[in-house]
């Protein structure tokens, strides 16, 4: 198929960000910090500024019952699904259809008292990768989201703060076969997350708000969305 224009950006991100997201927390090297924790769900964030402003990497591991990693994606995905799950989303255009695995977004977010208002514009491609620590296993699902340029809609124009973000969302399916051979169920699989997320804030913001911000919103984000997923699929046929 015809390469566009942002396929070489995209592809060398993917590979880079799934190569990190596959890393466990250990061999990440030290520095990173476990700041929340409800039950299956881990959260970790490293303290970094750039230029005095807090660009924290986050990294959470969680770990699904009854889901497959398709469905996740699928739902992170599709922007037909955002409004229902991203509490914090304000607007969100679809400012170019690259391809069925390719879509660029301009969001603006709810403000944060006393920052000013947040917009970003992003490409996001999600793709299906094979499981190469288990040949047979299922395929391992991955949805990239980076910060791009549109010229239509350029940065600290109007009276948002334009921020700048790579987020990944890497997601392993693991299925636990039923001992009578019997067809597999939501019961018997389960869906290993991985999000991790560097958020430039953009324009100057308290970094003690930021990181008070953080540590409440992203818990509550991977939380609210994974129930999406649980309640949108339960009733529906597996997505491999
Ligand atoms: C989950 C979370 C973490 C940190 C901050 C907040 C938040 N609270 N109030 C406003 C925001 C806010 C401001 C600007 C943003 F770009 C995003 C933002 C967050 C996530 C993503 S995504 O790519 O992970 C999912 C698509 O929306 C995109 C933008 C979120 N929400």
């Amino acid at each position: 198929a015809l390469q566009h224009r942002l396929w070489p950006d995209i592809d060398r991100l993917v590979k880079q960000q799934v190569a990190m997201s596959r890393m466990g927390i250990g061999d990440c090297g030290t520095g990173w910090q476990l700041f929340a924790e409800d039950g299956e769900m881990k959260m970790y964030r490293r303290e970094e500024e750039i230029d005095g402003m807090v660009v924290d990497p986050l990294k959470a591991v969680h770990i699904v019952k009854g889901i497959t990693g398709h469905e996740v994606c699928h739902y992170f995905f599709n922007p037909k699904y955002r409004y229902d799950w991203e509490t914090t989303l304000e607007h969100m255009t679809v400012l170019e259809n690259i391809s069925d695995d390719t879509l660029v977004f301009l969001q603006t977010h709810k403000r944060i008292w006393p920052a000013s208002q947040r917009d970003v514009v992003f490409w996001s491609h999600i793709r299906k990768l094979p499981n190469d620590q288990d040949r047979d296993g299922p395929d391992i699902w991955t949805v990239v989201n980076n910060s791009t340029e549109s010229p239509e809609h350029p940065a600290n124009v109007g009276k948002c703060v334009r921020i700048y973000l790579t987020v990944c969302l890497l997601c392993q399916t693991r299925v636990h076969p039923p001992k009578d051979g019997a067809p597999i169920t939501r019961d018997d699989v389960s869906c290993k997350i991985t999000y991790c997320s560097v958020v430039n804030p953009g324009g100057w913001a308290p970094a003690s708000v930021l990181r008070a911000v953080y540590k409440r919103e992203y818990p509550k984000f991977l939380k609210r969305f994974t129930a999406y997923v649980i309640n949108q699929t339960k009733n529906k046929p597996l997505m491999f």
